[in-house]
């Protein structure tokens, strides 16, 4: 693939910062000379962890999350593929789990690579670094395997700067057949108070609005709020538009996206947390659920063709 910003081992140009990578058993972590850091899950290959060089979280896991790689992480950034929401019925993915499985299955780390380019502070470092996480049918589990029996590749590419934390999912049908998916990058962002925040440039879009009978409705608000369960997926957003999330006059989070034309809100609220195992009851006012994602309709890949999506998120900074 050519790039324009091709990514050099790490290794090369050894007299310069370099990102420090660690693997683990069930995580991969990077560091960035600058500070800030990522890890990683390869259950799911959910990002449970980014932090500005600050040291300030920004992802919200609970504290009930599960880890042990026997149920989807709470928290974070889950990879939704290739349903979202329940599987409809009589179609290619009625067996599998809502959300589908790759959130629930162990991805193999591909690999690492960094670039070169000045830091925030002028100063010459490797200020990027690459992850790669990769699942396909040939590593999913049997089970799996019988409820989804396509032929696919995915490659998850989780890149972290000063500036932002960018991740896109690469989608390879190795199979003759086609088959349809959804793509949803299902973030938990961490916020200070929930009932202060609003999610703005939603304003006109038309939503289905999932706690009220999956009602289409329009988007009045210029600066949406939380006040009680919200489950909405707005359609037809354009990805260069960024979709923020602000407290008062500072923007905590602006997302853009390639390819990732819906947008869910989700804040499960009082009584949904309390019915969720793996969800602190208070929790809730510390966590927005914002998931640029592809789910509007099915996208149908031909066999041999790729898709590719993906966001980038930039912290307050
Ligand atoms: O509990 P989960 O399967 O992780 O789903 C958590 C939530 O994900 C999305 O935001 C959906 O729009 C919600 O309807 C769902 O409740």
């Amino acid at each position: 693939m050519d790039r324009s910003n091709k990514p050099s081992s790490i290794g090369v140009g050894a007299s310069i910062p370099q990102p420090s990578v660690n693997v683990n058993e069930s995580t991969v972590e990077a560091i960035l000379p600058t500070g800030e850091s990522v890890s990683v899950h390869l259950y799911g290959a959910t990002v449970t962890s980014w932090k500005l060089a600050t040291g300030e979280e920004q992802l919200f896991v609970s504290s009930k999350a599960i880890l042990d790689g026997s149920k989807a992480i709470r928290g974070g950034i889950p990879v939704v593929f290739p349903v979202f929401g329940p599987p409809p019925p009589n179609h290619a993915t009625s067996n599998l789990p809502q959300h589908g499985f790759a959130r629930s299955q162990t991805w193999e780390f591909l690999g690492k690579s960094s670039s070169e380019s000045l830091g925030s502070k002028g100063a010459k470092a490797d200020s990027a670094v690459k992850l790669d996480f990769g699942l396909s049918s040939s590593i999913i589990t049997e089970d799996a395997r019988k409820a989804w029996p396509y032929e696919f590749g995915l490659v998850y590419s989780v890149i972290l700067s000063s500036e932002s934390l960018e991740t896109s999912l690469h989608v390879q049908n190795k199979g003759s057949q086609p088959f349809d998916f959804h793509v949803l990058l299902h973030n938990y962002f961490k916020v200070p108070d929930v009932s202060k925040i609003r999610v703005k440039n939603l304003q006109n879009k038309t939503y289905t609005d999932k706690v009220d009978n999956k009602q289409e409705k329009q988007e009045t608000s210029d600066a949406i709020a939380i006040t009680g369960e919200t489950d909405r997926v707005y359609v037809d957003v354009d990805p260069t538009a960024p979709v923020s999330v602000v407290e008062d006059d500072k923007t905590l989070f602006s997302i853009t996206r390639e390819g990732l034309n819906t947008v869910t809100v989700w804040n499960p609220w009082t009584e949904k947390a309390k019915g969720m195992s793996d969800f602190g009851d208070e929790e809730y006012k510390g966590m927005v659920c914002v998931e640029p994602g592809a789910v509007k309709s099915w996208q149908v890949l031909e066999g041999g063709d790729t898709w590719e999506g993906s966001q980038t998120i930039r912290p307050r900074l």
